[in-house]
Parts: C-alpha cells; sequence; structure tokens
C-alpha cells in the first residue's frame, strides 16, 4: 500500500520504517525543510539510525496527498487542526485518518477524531482510526519490541490498520472497540507523566512516583468516563500501558519537562530548550478546564495547573495535596 505521514519528526519517521519494513511505500510530509533533508538523505531527525533508501520526505502537501488516500496525523496535536484545514483545502477522494499524536485540544476539549469530523468534509472522510500505546519512538526504531491499539468506530477498519502495522519481528498491535477510552488515555497520560517529572525534579523517589502512577491512573479513569470511554480501557496498553512507560522514563520529554518544573525551571524556558513535542503541559491546561466543566476531581492535575498557570511553588503544590480530607481508598 501506499501511506502519506504528516509529520516527519521522532514518531512519524520512525512509523515510516516501520510501515516500509511492513512492505508498504510511505512518504512524509513536514513543514521543516531541514528535516525532509535529513530524511532524504536517510539519516533519521531526531535519532542516530539510518534510514532505509525507500522511506522519502517532501515539503509539498499536494505532493503528500496526491500519493494515497491513507494519512498518518503525526504532528503534535496544537497543529492538527490547522494542517486538516490545508489538507481539506486540496483533497479530493475519500481517505482514510490514522491518528497517532497524543493530546486533547484545550479551548474545545475535543478529541482528535472529533477535529477530524469538523475539518474534513463529510464525503472525504472514509473512516479514523487512532493507533496508541507504551511506544518510545527511541526504541522503535531500533525495532525493539512494542504493543500497539487500533481502535475506530468502524471495526473492519481498525482491524485493517491492526495487519497494516503489525510484524512478527517487533511489533504487535491489537484491536479495541472503545474509540474514546483509547484517545483519552494517551492524552492524559501525558498530564500524568509531567507530574511524575515534577516529583523527581523534587527529589522525591520512587514511592512517590508510585504514588503518581497509581493515582494518576484514576484521574484518567475519571476522565475517560466523564468522555464517554469505558474504564476498562484505562487498565490496558493505552492507559496503564503508556502511563507506565511515559511518567517513568527518562526516554519520555513530558517526564523530562516534568523533571525541570520540579527544579523550578520556567515553562518558558523548558519550551525553548526543548525543541520536541511536550503534549502533557497542554493537556494539564485541557484537563483543568474539562474538571471545572465537568466537576471531576482531578487533584493532580489542577495541582500542575497551579504550579505551571499560577506559579505556585511546587512545594507548596504538594503541601496542599497532601493536606486534603484523608480518605479511603476502595474501589
Ligand atoms: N516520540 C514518541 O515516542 C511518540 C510520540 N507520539 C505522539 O506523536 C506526536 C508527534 O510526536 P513526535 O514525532 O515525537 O514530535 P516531534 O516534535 O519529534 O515531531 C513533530 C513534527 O511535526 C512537524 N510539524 C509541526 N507542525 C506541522 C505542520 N503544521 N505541518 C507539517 N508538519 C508539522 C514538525 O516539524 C516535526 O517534524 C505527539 O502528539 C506525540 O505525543 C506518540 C507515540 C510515541
Ligand atoms: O507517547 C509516548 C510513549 O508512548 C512518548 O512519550 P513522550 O512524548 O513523553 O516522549
Amino acid at each position: 500500500m501506499n501511506i502519506s505521514i504528516i509529520g516527519g519528526g521522532a514518531w512519524g519517521t520512525t512509523l515510516g520504517q516501520t510501515l516500509h519494513d511492513n512492505g508498504h511505500r510511505v512518504l512524509i510530509y513536514d513543514i521543516n525543510p531541514k528535516a525532509v533533508e535529513k530524511i532524504n538523505n536517510h539519516f533519521h531527525p531526531f535519532f542516530d539510525t539510518i534510514l532505509p533508501d525507500e522511506v522519502v520526505a517532501t515539503t509539498s502537501l499536494k505532493e503528500v496527498i496526491d500519493f494515497s488516500n491513507y494519512f498518518i496525523l503525526s504532528v503534535p496535536t496544537k497543529a492538527v487542526r490547522s494542517v486538516l484545514k490545508e489538507i481539506n483545502e486540496v483533497l479530493n477522494k475519500p481517505s482514510v485518518f490514522i491518528n497517532v499524536s497524543k493530546g486533547i485540544e484545550p479551548q474545545t476539549l475535543k478529541r482528535v477524531s472529533e477535529i477530524v469530523e469538523e475539518e474534513i468534509d463529510k464525503k472525504n472522510l472514509e473512516g479514523f482510526v487512532v493507533l496508541t500505546g507504551p511506544s518510545h519512538a527511541e526504541e522503535v526504531i531500533l525495532r525493539k519490541l512494542t504493543l500497539l491499539v487500533s481502535s475506530s468506530k468502524d471495526q473492519k477498519l481498525s482491524e485493517q490498520i491492526q495487519l497494516i502495522f503489525s510484524n512478527e519481528q517487533y511489533l504487535r498491535v491489537y484491536t479495541s472497540n472503545d474509540l474514546i477510552g483509547c484517545e483519552v488515555g494517551g492524552a492524559v497520560k501525558n498530564a500524568i507523566a509531567v507530574i511524575s517529572g515534577a516529583c523527581t525534579g523534587l527529589g522525591l523517589g520512587e514511592n512517590a512516583r508510585a504514588a503518581v502512577i497509581t493515582r494518576g491512573i484514576i484521574e484518567i479513569i475519571r476522565v475517560v468516563e466523564i468522555m464517554g470511554g469505558k474504564k476498562e480501557t484505562a487498565y490496558g496498553l493505552t492507559g496503564i500501558g503508556d502511563l507506565i512507560v511515559t511518567a517513568s522514563s527518562e526516554n519520555s520529554r513530558n517526564f523530562t519537562a516534568g523533571k525541570k518544573i520540579g527544579q523550578g525551571i520556567p515553562v518558558d524556558q523548558i519550551y525553548a530548550e526543548q525543541k520536541q513535542t511536550i503534549e502533557g503541559i497542554r493537556t494539564i491546561e485541557a484537563m483543568y478546564h474539562l474538571a471545572k466543566e465537568y466537576n471531576v476531581e482531578l487533584p493532580m492535575i489542577n495541582a500542575a495547573y497551579d504550579i505551571i498557570f499560577n506559579d505556585l511553588p511546587v512545594k507548596e503544590a504538594l503541601q496542599n495535596l497532601l493536606s486534603r480530607d484523608l480518605k479511603s481508598e476502595d474501589f
């Protein structure tokens, strides 16, 4: 098959290699000519890896649209709406959108599937799939074992995407019928990963990390349920799985950004130093608004919001969390 990849960063380029491994032809589109040049010189734009000659890139949106009718969305979530608007202006055939970005729009609280439905003309929207799960690009590019989940309202389409991405060497894809749960889990785990990193930056230890991960999954479940997903989905790869890999790894940009927050480094400086996508801070903003609008209890996310957006010192935010009323853990 021919498959178009929108966004040739760490993840999009890595998936390009996987699709090539699986016998597909790919064309990557990126707004950044330097990334495109690197890929066409067979270097991964972020990792020290030589790419297969057939993984090629372009800065031409028209070229990537003409190339196929399967589009992988691997730009940061904040760019998804604008890039879809541009695609919609040129697109003239029914197409499938496979989202691999992980976020929720703070202003609208929309998931990427909803943004796609809003921006792509109905006649050209053949289907939507989210492909998500615990997957550091740093490992997938080295073909290290990884499990993902493909989910869509259309079961046949999620099965097709499962087949396209799976191989018997390193990548196994499961399907799920809970699109909302999968989208929400993948997004909100980034917010919790920032919080986990902040604990490490503050000098807290593994006890604190285990506590953040465990109480984090409770916050994820509350969001999944309020947004219409199934809580059981959060127990799987797209929830707990992705939370573990992100909230406990120095490979994670979200964890690393959180660590800097815990060390008292201002967020503007963190964004300036980290050229790659950090989704979690934006998701903290989205979840703070969601918590207010739907009256959901998200104490850790609210504390993180106060640190990042209201300049509350990290130690004070922690003190506030610890001085809440004592309660039972009974489920
Ligand atoms: N890096 C990873 O291990 C994984 C990342 N993801 C998710 O994938 C998404 C992308 O992440 P990364 O590839 O790591 O980010 P990245 O920062 O490495 O790459 C993003 C790419 O998108 C391009 N881009 C930005 N705006 C664009 C636009 N308007 N049009 C075309 N290209 C544009 C950038 O130039 C850049 O090359 C994020 O939502 C992330 O959470 C998901 C799973 C794994
Ligand atoms: O989503 C990811 C792993 O599943 C990547 O996480 P980071 O964006 O924090 O690096």
